[in-house]
């Protein structure tokens, strides 16, 4: 019972993103607003508090929407820098997948002072094609390559000059669907993709350790990329861009169980499309979720670190009272 009670305790702030104009087809933009009215959301066992929702500038679709995205980006990650200098957990809620360049450029600013910042990519997709190598002209289809600074000027200097992300500290988890070109830089980079095949067979809970553990060794704190097209199409039905036989989500939820989240400073669930979604609200009842199961997680196993801290110095102190005992007989 106490235990619940000190679950309850803690809020995680979320920051909206309503942005579309990335996406394949249109709709992203309105998730924040169905996930802000969501009762599957209101009802998690984690409090969740709203501190901002960044609306989008549209500027154009596909190349066009550069300067939209820009913007949008810039206002986004002003949002996500002050919660994370606060040293609150954050949640951000997207819009297509274009986020996550203002998303972790507002997160890496917060934390340069105190090192570098690891990223777990969970996507059917790998987001990293260039201005040059991308297929679509889709922006969603390019965050992972500005966040390792390459492409767009304005879209790879947000909040500071740096790089975001470092390669050593990033890996990719459920890729199943990619084009050249940005397979490419990636492995030119050294990135480690798990690809769906490799966590079909080793499991998803081994590939989560390994995962953490990549983002973890040289970082200050870590976040999550979480697209929810990385998921099967029967746990996520609502994307613009689905891949057949992606990551189960209730063993990925269980995995989470097993792998150390104290380091996880933000997690960002993008690409929910709602008008996509079926009767039974599937997708939207995916993001309540994972929210709640990634934060129950973190939350008892900081509790469950305090509780055994404090066992730790009450038996110091028993130590401390047989010691002096001890002495005393020595002495007689
Ligand atoms: N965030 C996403 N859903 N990305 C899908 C990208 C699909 C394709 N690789 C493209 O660049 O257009």
């Amino acid at each position: 019972m106490k235990r619940t009670l000190i679950l309850f305790q803690k809020a995680v702030r979320a920051v909206g993103c309503a942005n579309g104009q990335g996406g394949k087809h249109l709709g992203c933009e309105s998730a924040v607003s169905i996930l802000r009215n969501s009762p599957h959301l209101k009802n998690v066992k984690v409090p969740i508090e709203w501190s901002a929702v960044v609306e989008e500038v549209a500027t154009g679709r596909q190349w066009n929407a550069l300067q939209g995205v820009t913007q949008t980006n810039r206002r986004l990650a002003r949002e996500t820098r002050k919660v994370i200098e606060s040293g609150e957990d954050l949640v951000v809620f997207g819009g297509d997948h274009s986020c996550a360049i203002g998303t972790w450029s507002g997160i890496a600013a917060a934390l340069r002072p105190r090192g570098e910042l690891g990223l777990i990519w969970v996507d059917a997709h790998m987001d990293a094609h260039t201005p040059e190598s991308t297929p679509s002209g889709n922006i969603h289809g390019m965050p992972v390559s500005h966040l390792l600074g390459f492409g767009e000027k304005n879209l790879i200097q947000i909040e500071d000059q740096m790089p975001k992300i470092f390669p050593h500290n990033f890996c990719m988890v459920g890729i199943r669907s990619y084009e050249e070109g940005e397979q490419e830089l990636l492995e030119k980079l050294g990135v480690r993709i798990f690809y769906m095949h490799e966590v079909e067979r080793r499991g998803i809970t081994d590939v989560m350790q390994e995962a953490v553990y990549i983002a973890t060794r040289n970082s200050c704190g870590f976040g999550m990329s979480i697209d929810i097209d990385g998921f099967d199409v029967s746990f996520a039905p609502a994307v613009g861009t689905p891949a057949e036989g992606g990551i189960n989500a209730e063993q990925f939820m269980k995995a989470l169980l097993t792998v150390d989240l104290s380091k996880l400073v933000a997690t960002e669930i993008v690409e929910f499309l709602p008008r996509f979604d079926d009767q039974n609200k599937t997708s939207e009842r995916l993001v309540a979720s994972l929210v709640e199961s990634i934060y129950a997680t973190k939350f008892f196993q900081q509790n469950s670190a305090a509780h055994i801290k404090q066992q730790v110095q009450i038996s110091d102190k028993a130590a401390e009272v047989i010691e002096s005992r001890q002495k005393q007989q020595q002495t007689v």
